[in-house]
């Protein structure tokens, strides 16, 4: 059984793909599934998203307690941005995940509390204006001491969403990332973690742990900044590579028309679904959403400890998968009025048509 899973869900490129039922294993419950090799994982670019959705979702299981399917945490929300991170944060519990939080600026706070009870919202960061120069140090220690209490219960960190661009506050969240990969904690880069994280490579370089998902300009500035070169519009796909081998091996998500993945090794891409409207936040759901089924997918590989495939690669086709699949619901119902909030509110029924629960 295992090596065939194994070979399933290998991401080398292994012409050997072939159609196989699996059985799964009980820590997912026992879920039979049909994981067609060939259009999946082989060497197609085309990822079966469907696929990898139910291989990674995990059964609803009345043996398992709150928190077991997965502790979520945003770091963003400043003055000026409050609705990314409660996007991202939501999308996470809509999914499925336990329990999500946001760490964000003392403004931010009770505006997206005031948005849902369901987010457990913590006003520990802080901006500049609200800082004296001498204090910055001993606050700057303050603030990374309240999260890293905080830090080691998440299974994975959004990092970016409405975060803004305020340095001292930037300066803060660099030392975030720094614990995480302290603790081995997977993050997810976004919005204005991006912007971070393009001009401070090192505080990602080398970690497998890594996603970044950056948007059409995110993605231009990061090409510019690290390959010194522009996008590559004919050849995208071994552009991404390479930016990503560059980068030691960090999973990259660029965004567009089709996402394209890649760790530098292999690339995949997820063009199912979608739908004609640009409306902001749909971004901010793809990160919240790649924070939770990456999280499955490392308990899913760490149950089989001869599995060595990459939960990064699997949580960004998976959750491409699903932003898609609700975009494209949310457009059939709501047209040109389609809104990001409409779209969060599509992913549980999109994630049903696709992975029942019961
Ligand atoms: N409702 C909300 O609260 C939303 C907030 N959002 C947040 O808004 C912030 C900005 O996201 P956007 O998608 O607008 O960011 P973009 O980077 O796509 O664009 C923001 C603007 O700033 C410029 N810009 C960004 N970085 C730059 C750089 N390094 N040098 C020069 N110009 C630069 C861009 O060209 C653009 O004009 C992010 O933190 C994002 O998470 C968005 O996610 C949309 C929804
Ligand atoms: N042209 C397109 N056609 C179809 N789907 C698209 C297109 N562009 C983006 N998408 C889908 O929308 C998702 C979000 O991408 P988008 O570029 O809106 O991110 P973003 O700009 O970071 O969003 P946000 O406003 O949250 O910051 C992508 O993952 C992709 O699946
Ligand atoms: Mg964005």
């Amino acid at each position: 059984m295992l090596g065939r899973l194994n070979s399933l869900i290998q991401f080398r490129h292994s012409p050997s793909f072939s159609s196989k039922v699996l059985r799964r294993q009980q820590f997912f419950g026992t879920k039979t599934l049909c994981f067609v090799g060939q259009d999946q994982m082989s060497s197609t670019l085309e990822a079966d998203a469907e696929s990898v959705l139910r291989l990674v979702t995990p059964s609803l299981d009345l043996k398992r307690h709150k928190g077991q399917a997965g502790k979520i945490a945003v770091i963003g929300g400043c003055r000026e941005y409050t609705g990314a991170p409660y996007f991202a944060a939501i999308s996470a519990l809509k999914i499925g995940a336990d329990l999500s939080h946001v760490f964000c600026t003392k403004d931010a706070a009770p505006v997206i509390k005031s948005y849902s009870p369901e987010l457990i919202v913590h006003p520990l960061l802080e901006e500049s204006y609200t800082v004296s120069e001498e204090e910055r140090r001993k606050l700057q220690e303050k603030v990374v001491g309240e999260v890293d209490k905080w830090i080691e219960r998440f299974d994975c960190l959004v990092i970016g969403p409405g975060l803004g661009r305020d340095p001292f506050l930037l300066e803060c969240v660099s030392k975030i990332m720094l614990l995480a990969r302290k603790f081995n904690l997977p993050f997810v880069v976004d919005g204005d973690g991006l912007f971070l994280v393009t001009n401070s490579i090192d505080l990602v370089n080398s970690y497998p742990l890594a996603v970044l998902t950056p948007n059409v300009n995110e993605y231009k500035r990061l090409v510019l900044k690290v390959l010194n070169c522009e996008v590559d519009e004919e050849n995208p796909e071994d552009q991404l590579r390479s930016l990503a081998k560059v980068l030691g091996g960090v999973t990259i998500l660029k965004k567009g028309r089709s996402d394209l993945i890649s760790n530098g090794e292999i690339v995949k891409s997820v063009s199912i679904y979608g739908s004609p409207r640009r409306c902001g936040g749909q971004g901010d759901i793809l990160s919240g959403s790649v924070a939770v089924f990456l999280s499955w997918a490392q308990q899913l590989i760490s149950g089989h400890e001869s599995l060595s495939e990459n939960p990064a690669i699997l949580g960004c086709i998976a959750a491409s998968g699903l932003l898609r699949k609700a975009a494209s619901l949310a457009f059939t119902k709501h047209k040109r009025s389609t809104l990001t909030s409409d779209i969060i509110a599509c992913l549980g029924e999109s994630l049903e048509g696709i992975c029942p629960a019961s």
